[in-house]
């Protein structure tokens, strides 16, 4: 039935987007939208008032209010685990028990926070963080953005299972200054406990007494944490609901909390509430997640665009790209649709991107003059953070400006080489302040938009089974034992690890 919707969407009228701005004169004031202390715009993308209608369309056949009342009500919207996806009642926004149940996990991590700030561990100066993928990108991206000067603890997130990591974050540690968070959901990945294991070993060695006691557990399995030997008053659960990589809310933000002070933690869940009434509320044609999507469904889905790239123009946001990796290629890149059949158009394209200025200098060649169409994200905040002359601010936000307008504006030549096509689309997202409550904002914005090209494409975002198979061939290479490897995959086992 949806397939009327999409053919609309094909079949409608591709203007340059020079002449949407004449034809559409209306079109900041629709597609500017102002939410929680940011603005989007997305007027410099091809999103004309014909193709919103024929989304808006596609929103209504594929019931996006009650995928998205399902969701926030808690129901089974991952069924192919058969699971709700509750991490917006870490924020308070959901079935009224599984708010009750976030906020008593909240208490059992604001309770260990204080414990560690009344020095109940001693001294604590550093805490080394372990964990992977949803377990440690959320965190990392947080302490990264928020927490560079406060002062509190040395945070290290240490995820990759190559032993340089850690010894490298490590390097400047005092063991007995150290707390070790450990962060899993199901308290298996054989990266975080190898990992685990390791940052004992290194406790142990350097006389810690009880090395144990210095060990955090965040996870939903708690069963597993307590036969690993952490004592029960030193594992902060979290809820089975809430998805790893949508999971930064939930006790996964421990270290987080801990680098910000809570307050800061409790007002980046209120910045995401805020989003989240908006995204619940707001009617589709000024609803930033859904017009988010619409703009990532027409270039994606309906032009097939196999990348977009986002550039924040300030250096706090600089591992957003890889936070938004996590978030959109593993919860979108699916090919099979809810209902078991293979799907019948591109689903989410590979999100790229990195800072500005720099990325200008090294692949803002192939945006300009490429030969693939890439929809652009600049972000840019209006007040920088930093001591030095506002000159460097000014340069930022200077750049990121000129950069969406040469996009669009191209230049023709007599000179081939020389000429830009322009009409290249780009979404600019400002935010007044990069602060515990806008970037709660701006997260929970992604999250939105990705469950909303989900429900308009039809899959399932909150299952990632695509990760499995090469676990189980690591685990049987690892184990050894008379499996058959293709040719090419033998020779390199043997080649470098000798006969298994
Ligand atoms: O938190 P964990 O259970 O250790 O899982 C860590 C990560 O590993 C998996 O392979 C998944 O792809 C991720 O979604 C998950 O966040």
């Amino acid at each position: 039935m949806s397939a009327s919707a999409w053919r609309k969407l094909e079949e409608a009228e591709r203007l340059p987007l020079t002449v949407l701005f004449e034809a559409e004169p209306d079109r900041l004031s629709r597609l500017v939208l102002e939410e929680a202390g940011l603005r989007f715009d997305f007027s410099k993308t091809h999103l004309s008032r014909a193709m919103i209608d024929a989304f808006e369309a596609l929103a209504g056949e594929r019931d996006l209010s009650g995928a998205r009342e399902a969701m926030f009500a808690g129901r089974v919207v991952n069924p192919t685990e058969d699971r709700a996806a509750e991490h917006t009642a870490e924020r308070g926004q959901g079935a009224p028990e599984s708010v009750a149940r976030a906020q008593s996990m909240h208490n059992r991590m604001r309770a260990l926070v204080d414990a560690v700030e009344a020095e109940a561990f001693g001294p604590v100066r550093h805490i080394l963080h372990i964990g992977i993928g949803g377990s440690a990108l959320g965190p990392d991206f947080l302490i990264d953005a928020l927490g560079r000067d406060s002062g509190r603890y040395d945070c290290a997130i240490v995820s990759n299972v190559d032993g340089a990591a850690m010894e490298e974050k490590v390097a400047d540690f005092d063991p007995h200054a150290t707390l070790v968070v450990i962060a899993s959901k199901t308290f298996t990945t054989t990266e975080t406990m190898l990992n685990a294991r390791s940052a004992i070993a290194w406790l142990e060695q350097a006389g810690v007494a009880d090395p144990y006691g210095r060990l955090i557990a965040v996870t939903a399995s708690p069963e597993r944490a307590l036969d690993f030997g952490i004592d029960e008053t030193r594992i902060l659960p979290f809820s089975e609901t809430v998805g790893g990589r949508y999971s930064l809310w939930s006790a996964v933000g421990f270290p987080a909390a801990l680098a910000l002070g809570w307050d800061a933690f409790e007002t980046l869940l209120e910045g995401a509430a805020t989003m989240d009434r908006h995204f619940r509320l707001a009617p589709l044609a000024a609803n930033a997640p859904v017009l988010a999507a619409f703009v990532d469904l027409h270039y994606a889905a309906v032009r097939g665009c196999g990348t977009r790239a986002v550039f924040a123009y300030d250096e706090r946001l600089r591992l957003l790209p890889s936070y938004l990796q996590q978030l959109e290629m593993e919860s979108n890149g699916k090919s099979v649709g809810l209902d078991g059949h293979p799907v019948a158009r591109p689903t989410a394209p590979i999100t790229w991107g990195g800072v500005g200025t720099d990325a200008q200098h090294a692949v803002f060649q192939l945006l300009h003059q490429g030969t693939h169409l890439v929809p652009v994200e600049f972000l840019a905040v209006v007040r920088p953070d930093h001591g030095l002359d506002f000159a460097h601010h000014r340069q930022l936000l200077v750049n990121c400006f000129a950069q969406g307008a040469a996009l669009m504006a191209g230049r023709t030549s007599d000179d081939p080489a020389r000429s830009y096509p322009g009409d290249r689309p780009s979404t600019t997202i400002l935010l007044e302040e990069l602060d515990p409550a806008s970037l709660g904002a701006l997260i929970a914005f992604y999250e939105h938009r990705t469950f909303t090209n989900a429900v308009l494409l039809g899959i399932n975002p909150f299952d990632q089974f695509g990760v499995e198979l090469g676990k189980e061939i690591a685990r049987s290479i690892d184990g050894g034992g008379d499996v058959r490897f293709d040719p090419s995959t033998a020779a390199l086992i043997e080649r470098a690890l000798g006969e298994i």
